[in-house]
Order: C-alpha cells, then structure tokens, then sequence
C-alpha cells in the first residue's frame, strides 16, 4: 500500500535547502518531465551546424541584446503608478498591467521605419516583428542557393545505399545540402524524380538523413515526420529543438505584484519584460547579473522559475476559491503553486506524485511560495478513485509523457523513445486518465473538470488518450478558454478523432517559442458508470497496440 504523506503546508519556510530546490530545475525520477521550469543552464551541442533565430509569433525571442541599464528600467515600471495602489495581491489586482503590458519597459527608443504601424505591440514583439523581415529575407536567399543546387538537371538523382552510408553521413553540411535537394524533389515530385524512382524511395532517403543529420532514432523522427508532413515546418520544428527557450518566471501573487517584482529585480540587474499579452503573471529573463534561481526575491518565494508553457494547463484550470482540487502528477510543483494563488490560498489543493524525493520538492517549493491550503501527498494517481472518489472540484493532469516538447532540455530523448517506450507512455496516460475523471465529482457546484496536459508533441499521448476517456466515460471536451495555440487534430492520418478534439489546443517551439505542449479541457457530465458495450469500444482500439494512431 502506497505511503500517503500529509502535510498540510502552514507557513512560509525557513530557507530553502540544497534538497528542497533539487527538485525544481532538475527532475530526479522522470528526467524528461521537465515542463514545470526553465533551467538556465545551457546544454552542450552535437552537432555542428548552423543555429535558427526562432520566430516569436507571439511570445518571445531571447535575442535581446541591448540591455537598458537597471535605473532607467525603474524609471519605467515606476510609470506604472501602482506603487500607491492598495489592491490585495491577487490575480485579479494584477489588471493593472494591462497599461503595463503597453508601456515600453525595454528602454529601447529605436524607432526604424519598420516600426510604422507596430503601435499596440510590445517592444519585444516589435523585436521579433524585425527578426521575422530578417528571417524571411535569409529564406529567400536560402530558396534562391537551393534552386541553383538543382537547376543543373530537372532531376535529382537519388544517392545509392553506398553513397549514403559513405562519408557524406559525417558531412554535416553536404549532408543538409541533401535533405534541402530531397525535399526540393519531394515538393515537385512528377518534374525532378529521377525516372523509375518512387517516391517512398526518396523519403526514405530524406527519413535516414535527418536521423544522421539531427542525432534521432527511426522511429522518432518518422513520427515527427508525420506530424508535419515533409515540408519546411518539419525543419524549422527540428532546428527549435535544438535550442533553449526564453528564461521565464511566474510571479507569485499571494506575495507580490510582477510590476513591483519586475522593479525588485532590475533593482539586482536583471533585465526582465512581461511575458506576453495572454499573462498577466509571466515575465522574461533576458538576462541577468545574478543567479535568478538564487535572488532573495525568490528565497522569499516572490516567484518560481517556469516555462511560459506551463502558465496554460492552470489558466484552462481556472481552479476557483475555496474548492477541492486535485494537481495529480504534481512534482516539483509550480503549477500547484500557481493554483494554490488562483484559490487565493483557499480550499484545499491536492498535490500528489508517484516519486517521493519529486514530492519532497513539492513541500520545499510550497514553503517558499506560502502556499497554506495544500496537502502534499505520494501515491500511483491511478489509486485516487479509491482513496478520494467523485471528491473533487477538479484536477490537473499533467502527465508523465515522452518530453518530446522539450527536446532542448533533454537531448538523449531522440534516441531513447522508441515504440516500447511510447507504447509504455499512453498506456499509463489512458490509467490515469480514467482515474482522474472517475475522482471527480460531476455534481460539482462550481466545478467538474480535468484538464489534461502533456510536454509531448505525439498525437499517441494526447488526441489519442483524450479520445479515449471520451469513449470510455460520460465527458465532453470544452474550451480550453486559451488564447493562443493551434487545433489538435480531429483527422490524423488514418484516424478520425471525435470532431470536439479541435477544442483541444497544441503548442510548438517553431510557432509558439514556448516549449512543444499539449492542454485539453474535459467536463465530467456524469458520475454514472457508462455501459459496459460502450467502454469495450475504447478497450478494442487500445488493444491494437499503436495508441489508436496509424503509423
Ligand atoms: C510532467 S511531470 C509533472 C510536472 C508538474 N506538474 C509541475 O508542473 O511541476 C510528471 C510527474 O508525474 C509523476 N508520475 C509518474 N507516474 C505517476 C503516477 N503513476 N502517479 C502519479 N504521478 C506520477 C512523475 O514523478 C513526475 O513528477
């Protein structure tokens, strides 16, 4: 029998100690469930090759090199006139930042003619608005070279079995050169294949040389390139990959404002920005004089270190005052904290994890954020139904997943997920799943929900699972109440998907910035049993073996 830790978390903790912050930026049993923080450490890289400027669509870029001097940073966020202001520090008193969300915190007074009709948009996006023009303008001359590799001959002749195992494989850049010419021939297939090729050869090709090239296994890359159909998005998805998101942080609301947060650390020689326009809560780091996982702003527990990406699955929560909530994958636990600040303090917050030293930095962080109202606990989630059944308002399910949204932080999952392991993924994702919905209780005044969130970016550990829980129990998907993100997928391939999947939303490194993720928002409508013939649907497509996704 699973031991149950319960410890109600009274008061804001001493110090934190080297144990208590292990958990935080550095996962201890599942080291690719990292999506709870942004570590600042860089990782090292294997390949040599040149690196892609992210676009930024809507959240931001690192590249910020001018960094306004900390005074005339001050200057600015003192514009924001709440120093007077005597709001409680909730979520709701943050609305002042909506005036701070328009001002210019970056000190930076260019104003090139690109900028003409950017006004409404973040410094940053503005920014990133240039890196765009810039980006766009590399394309051109980079579809320009590419044109000339292949304009010698109409056709591309397809490499033989030799040359393809030969030394072109260490080449990084002739090998680049490769997959640009295969995917040229790939996009006007009938005019340059050579004749009696198919096109199955030349992907093939393509599939071997982006494994070489990018450091993956088979098996992954073949689903990222069903993901994005062989085109330019497989690329510029690949290339993020490969390159470390903005560091961001979440303020803590029960403790501070971000407007006199930001000014705190600036004060210490951090340049920092709001985040984006969807948080109110987020800032970014683009850089610092002092360790910002270290500051006495956040010994205080002022705020955590958090991937922006992690800011989602708790604002499609929406976790209200006084409710019973359930974080059922919780550790290291910054998005309990979140929570606990959303419940003002309030109710009762549940957070639960499998590993006990993941969940000993679920208590520290905890401490440190002030959080009073919560019950650490350490149990399999699937046991919930029978400790806690039908008790709860909501629940998070932030998954154990693959991590293949957040490849950056973890590069020896390219070769480590295969399909046994994948395989292994949804079938505890689908338990847990069916666990957190049959803990909820339908009947909830103001409540019923489970959101479901993973870092992966495979259609086998989301739409997949989410699918299955809709066969498998009386539940609906609703709006996640996002701002930003894409679709998920109805039709993927071979599978069709029931049509409400497209509520869910997906994020990705190359469109987002953020870290590759997944939220979908389910309303619990009955508390009943669904019929046995019902449930044995979802049971058969599990049981083909392949998470209810064609290869
Ligand atoms: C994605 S991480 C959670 C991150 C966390 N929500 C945060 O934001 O800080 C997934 C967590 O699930 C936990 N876990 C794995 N299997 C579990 C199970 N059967 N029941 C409960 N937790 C589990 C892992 O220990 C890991 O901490």
């Amino acid at each position: 029998m699973p031991k149950i830790v319960t410890k109600k978390v009274k008061k804001v903790g001493k110090k934190r100690s080297a144990d208590d912050m292990a958990g935080e930026d550095a996962p201890v049993v599942e080291k690719m469930a990292t999506n709870g923080s942004v570590p600042v450490a860089k990782k090292s890289k294997k390949l040599v090759k040149k690196k892609k400027v992210i676009k930024p669509k809507r959240v931001l870029a690192k590249e910020e090199p001018e960094i306004p001097t900390p005074k005339k940073k001050v200057a600015l966020f003192e514009q924001d006139g709440d120093d007077d202001e005597a709001e409680g520090l909730d979520e709701a008193a943050d609305d002042d930042f909506d005036t701070f969300d328009n001002d210019d915190f970056s000190g930076d007074s260019d104003s090139s003619d690109e900028d003409d009709g950017d006004d409404g948009l973040l410094p940053v996006e503005k920014k990133s608005k240039k890196l765009d023009q810039k980006a766009a303008a590399d394309k051109r001359l980079a579809d320009e070279e590419l044109q000339l590799n292949i304009a010698d001959s109409e056709t591309y002749h397809l490499p033989t079995s030799d040359e393809l195992d030969s030394a072109l494989k260490t080449d990084l850049n002739a090998l680049k050169g490769r997959i640009s010419d295969v995917m040229q021939v790939l996009g006007d297939f009938k005019k340059r294949k050579e004749p009696g090729r198919s096109r199955s050869e030349y992907v093939d090709v393509l599939h071997k040389d982006l494994c070489s090239y990018y450091g993956y296994n088979e098996y992954l890359m073949e689903r990222f390139m069903n993901l994005f159909p062989i085109g330019t998005e497989l690329i510029e998805f690949l290339d993020a990959n490969d390159v470390q998101r903005p560091v961001t942080i979440r303020t803590n609301t029960m403790k501070t404002r971000r407007g006199e947060l930001a000014r705190a650390l600036i004060n210490r020689g951090m340049n920092v920005d709001p985040a984006a326009k969807w948080t109110k809560v987020g800032l970014v780091v683009y850089d610092s004089q002092v360790p910002v996982g270290a500051t006495p702003e956040y010994l205080a527990g002022h705020y955590t270190l958090q991937g922006l990406n992690s800011l989602l699955p708790v604002m499609a929560l929406a976790p209200q005052p006084n409710e019973v909530v359930l974080d059922m994958c919780a550790a290291p636990g910054g998005k309990t904290g979140h929570i606990a600040a959303l419940m003002k303090n309030t109710g009762t917050v549940f957070a639960n994890d499998a590993s006990l030293p993941r969940g000993r930095a679920v208590v520290g962080n905890l401490h440190r954020l002030g959080v009073n109202n919560a019950v650490v606990s350490n149990l399999d989630g699937r046991m919930f139904p029978k400790v806690y059944r039908q008790g709860f308002d909501r629940i998070l399910l932030d998954a154990p997943c693959s991590g293949t949204g957040v490849i950056w932080k973890d590069e020896s999952v390219k070769m480590s997920r295969d399909k046994i392991d994948i395989q292994r993924r949804w079938t505890l994702q689908r338990e847990l799943i069916l666990a957190a919905i049959d803990s909820i209780d339908a009947k909830s005044k103001t409540g019923g929900y489970l959101v479901y969130s993973t870092c992966s970016v495979l259609v086998e550990e989301n739409e997949a699972v989410v699918n299955y829980v809709l066969k498998k129990r009386h539940c609906k998907l609703v709006d996640t109440g996002l701002e930003i993100g894409v679709e998920g997928f109805v039709n993927f391939r071979e599978n069709r998907f029931h049509p409400s999947l497209k509520l869910t939303r997906r994020y990705y490194p190359h469109v987002h910035n953020i870290d590759g993720f997944f939220v979908a928002k389910i309303k619990k409508l009955s508390n009943k049993k669904m019929d046995e013939k019902k449930e044995d649907e979802g049971e058969n497509e599990a049981e083909q073996g392949n998470g209810g996704v064609e290869a």
